[in-house]
């Protein structure tokens, strides 16, 4: 087994700072106002970081082993750059650092809107070119019209408040995300689950009965369905092209949910079946929060983005370009700016989808390698977030252990891998998206080595 504290030093971080990079995002987000004396102590305190990864670099630091506890005691949060970070829902929406500059230089919340022309709607802006890129994410995820809403769960909210009346019922997996639930509950509707089946996936076969019941009960068939390719819970992929298929025998809209499929690999909705497609940008897009996109087809969004028919009764005022469901515009300054920056890496990178998904069998072999260890996912892996269960392992070396579930966490960020929930030692997530081969083989050999270190057996 390798030893993990000297790849740490190595090639683990040797893509760690683009430094004087990182110091000049530093040097423009600083507020304004600030003294010339707390501007030369901030940019100091960078010079310091520099001169201890020069440090670490020839191995002359007498804390090698601790490089994110340095980074933290200089004072700045510097995180996947200095970590490996294994948080289950960060992994893909962790900013390129063409994100992170439009965000300073686009962070006034009005921004965009300095280029606003006639017909003074976000998504029509041509300059910066806000306009095309919306065209972009429409064909990115082959669908007629795009749009980009404040998180996933607002993309949920404008679609149910326009097709969902009072009492309706809508059917949603098992594993449904709460925030559907929620923009069911907000349009009056009411959710209907289908069931799992064995390898706690959607349950396609007891599906029509559901529908059925919704018809008896009901007097018509559900308003809509939500369904997440990958859920939450384990990752499992779910067969949305079966699933949508009997949605539609019933004329049912199908909403699809790609919170994690949008912006790591590729989604071709319309071969889905899918009439509305709604992604994370902060989850999936490398987008700060809150970010994400709605689309539809053209059937659905002369409905879902139609456009106000208000008028002031004293006034006689008309806003009429503007869309009722996006109140108007959207995402108006550096959100949007680093949605776009980002953008080119983010349709580049789900080419690489194969290889992430074989980056994380590949960790999971391993990982499965401690004795007792197990994964609560399907397995093979078909995604990277997995759900693993260490009851029998790393739980039992948490109950003598004078810290707890906590040995874990401490255990593993002392070999620069973070985002593990602290304590957690059953039943939990982690996600591999975005490590290199190299940092999947640093990862694995540091649960081993934690494994050895605490006794249990290693095969
Ligand atoms: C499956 C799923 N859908 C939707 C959401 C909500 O996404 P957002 O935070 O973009 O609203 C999440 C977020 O955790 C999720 O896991």
């Amino acid at each position: 087994m390798k030893g993990a504290k000297d790849h740490l030093i190595g090639k683990t971080f040797e893509a760690l700072f683009e430094l004087e990079d990182m110091r000049e995002v530093i040097r423009r987000s600083l507020p304004t106002g600030m003294s010339a004396t707390e501007e030369t102590a901030f940019m100091e305190s960078t010079a310091n970081l520099k001169s201890v990864i020069e440090d670490l670099e020839k191995g002359t630091s007498e804390n090698q082993t601790n490089f994110p506890q340095i980074v933290d005691r200089i004072g700045l949060r510097y995180r996947e750059e200095g970590s490996i970070n294994i948080q289950p829902i960060q992994a893909a929406g962790r900013l390129t650092p063409e994100a992170r500059k439009a965000l300073i230089s686009y962070g006034d919340g009005y921004s965009t809107c300095d280029s606003c022309r006639k017909p003074f709607r976000l998504d029509k802006i041509s300059r910066p070119p806000i306009a095309d890129f919306h065209e972009e994410l429409a064909g990115f995820v082959n669908m007629d019209t795009a749009r980009v809403v404040p998180g996933a769960r607002r993309g949920f909210q404008a679609v149910t408040s326009s097709l969902v009346g009072k009492g309706d019922s809508v059917i949603v997996s098992s594993l449904a995300h709460y925030t559907e639930f929620l923009a069911v509950e907000a349009a009056g509707g009411k959710v209907r689950e289908i069931p799992l089946d064995h390898g706690n996936k959607v349950d396609i076969d007891s599906m029509a009965e559901k529908i059925e019941d919704v018809i008896r009960e009901d007097g018509k068939p559900p308003s809509l369905m939500m369904m997440d390719h990958y859920d939450y819970q384990y990752a499992n992929q779910h067969d949305i092209r079966s699933i949508a298929k009997v949605a539609h025998d019933y004329d049912i809209p199908v909403l699809y949910n790609g919170a994690y499929t949008v912006g790591v690999m590729p989604v071709d909705a319309k071969k889905l079946g899918a009439d509305f497609v709604v992604g994370s940008g902060h989850k999936s897009m490398a987008s700060p929060a809150p970010s994400g996109i709605l689309a539809t087809t053209d059937e659905y969004s002369d409905l879902v983005f139609r456009t106000t028919r208000m008028k002031g009764d004293v006034t006689g005022r008309k806003f009429g370009i503007k869309e009722v469901e996006m109140m108007g515009c959207t995402l108006m300054g550096g959100t949007l700016l680093a949605m776009m920056a980002s953008f080119p890496h983010v349709k580049e990178r789900t080419q690489n989808w194969d290889e992430e998904v074989r980056n994380s069998n590949r960790f999971i072999e391993e990982f499965l390698k401690i004795e007792g260890n197990k994964v609560l996912s399907e397995y093979p892996r078909r995604h990277t977030l997995t759900k693993v269960d260490t009851t029998h392992t790393f739980d039992k070396v948490a109950k003598e252990h004078k810290r707890r579930g906590f040995f874990l966490s401490d255990e593993l960020s002392k070999l620069g891998i973070v985002g593990m929930f602290p304590g957690a030692t059953r039943a939990w997530k982690l996600n591999t998206y975005g490590l290199s081969r190299e940092k999947i083989d640093y990862l694995s050999d540091a649960f081993k080595e934690i494994a050895v270190k605490y006794n249990l057996n290693v095969d």
